[in-house]
């Protein structure tokens, strides 16, 4: 099979590393690339790394230009996909890295994002209980975002197995290039390097109903959850340290199994041999997922880590493997395991 794929926003974050990894994926054929204020420009200007389409020129993001392909990748600031997508048609598989389709409650997109709400598409990521079904011949998905990601993946094992009461609370770092490629001046190296910071404190971050929206579906009731964001002296990656009540009777032993039970068939997540705990250098520019959890007995607590790299699993990996799915090709296809490490 080969699949024709086109990347709107190609000349960003989210976009360049998509293109890394289309370009090693066997059954994609690169299409249209296309940009905002960078239209015109050579690709290679912007993305030095993917020397391969270094010669090629960013198109409008246009539905015209958009037109044509087999798969279009959507990589654009929140809010700006929903106008593209209504004007491809069904049989094209629209695969959405913002948030916009993310969330099924409307209200919780309006309060969070200030704007209409678009809909809802099969949300992806698979390892979520039910997610691979929805998956499966769609037409449209929804990536998620980096921290829910991270979070979801580490904490759902305790929901399913019923091993944690329903509030979360969960401290997460972030590398810069979660925030995006546009000038922003918290993000100058003055004033990362050498230092960490929250953000979003107190539940006013965004990714937070969508982390609820998971987590509440594994549980089967409302769970809530407090989320501190931070800001990392790095370019990539999320650790995700997250807690939660231990139910009456928890042990460290029926922790580890839940936990082993869940990820057992994963290809991407790896439950840590006890004792090891992630590292965001582990999975840099890796699809992989790291997890380690453990029973604190005397605060009565599940601790449970994972890191990813949030440019792959974290978007544009994660946004790979639900294409794979989609198309019916194996969920690896083209998708690294390995990290660049030190
Ligand atoms: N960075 C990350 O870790 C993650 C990002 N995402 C999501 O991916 C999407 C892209 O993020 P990211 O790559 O980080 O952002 P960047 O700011 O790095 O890139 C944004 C891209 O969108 C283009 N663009 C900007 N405005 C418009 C517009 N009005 N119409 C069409 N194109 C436009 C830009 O083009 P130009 O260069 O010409 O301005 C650029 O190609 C976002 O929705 C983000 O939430 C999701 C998970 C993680
Ligand atoms: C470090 C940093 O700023 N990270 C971003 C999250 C990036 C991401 O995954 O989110 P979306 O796809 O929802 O934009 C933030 O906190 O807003």
């Amino acid at each position: 099979m080969t699949v024709r794929a086109a990347v709107a926003g190609a000349s960003g974050y989210a976009g360049g590393e998509l293109l890394r990894l289309l370009l090693a994926h066997p059954e994609v054929e690169i299409g249209a690339l296309t940009a905002n204020s960078n239209a015109g420009q050579r690709l290679g200007a912007l993305q030095p790394h993917l020397l391969p389409l270094a010669g090629r020129v960013l198109q409008e993001t246009t539905a015209d230009v958009l037109t044509g392909h087999d798969v279009v990748f959507l990589a654009l600031p929140h809010g700006q996909s929903a106008a593209v997508a209504e004007q491809l048609g069904p049989d094209v598989l629209v695969v959405d890295m913002g948030a916009d389709f993310r969330l099924r409650d409307a209200a919780d997109w309006e309060r969070f994002y200030g704007s209409p709400h678009a809909g809802t598409w099969p949300y992806g990521l698979p390892e979520l209980p039910g997610a691979r079904a929805a998956l499966e011949g769609s037409k449209r998905v929804a990536v998620p975002g980096c921290y829910p990601t991270a979070v979801s993946l580490a904490l759902f094992p305790a929901y399913t197995a019923g091993l944690a009461e329903a509030e979360a609370v969960i401290v997460a770092a972030s590398g810069t290039s979660g925030a995006g490629k546009a000038p922003k001046p918290h993000l100058l190296g003055s004033e990362v390097m050498g230092s960490m910071t929250p953000y979003g404190v107190g539940g006013g971050h965004r990714h937070t109903p969508e982390m609820i929206q998971n987590l509440s579906a594994a549980a089967g009731e409302p769970v809530s959850v407090s989320f501190t964001p931070t800001l990392a002296p790095m370019p990539r990656g999320i650790l995700a340290t997250c807690s939660a009540k231990a139910r009456p009777g928890v042990t460290a032993e029926s922790v580890r199994a839940a936990y082993e039970k869940a990820f057992a068939d994963e290809p991407f997540v790896h439950l840590l041999p006890e004792g090891q705990w992630p590292a965001t250098a582990s999975v840099t520019g890796s699809n992989a997922v790291q997890v380690q959890v453990a029973h604190d007995p005397a605060a009565g607590r599940v601790i449970a880590v994972s890191a990813i790299d949030n440019l792959t699993k974290g978007t544009a990996g994660g946004a790979v493997q639900s294409m794979n799915i989609a198309l019916g090709l194996d969920e690896t296809t083209g998708l690294p395991t390995t990290g660049v490490a030190p």
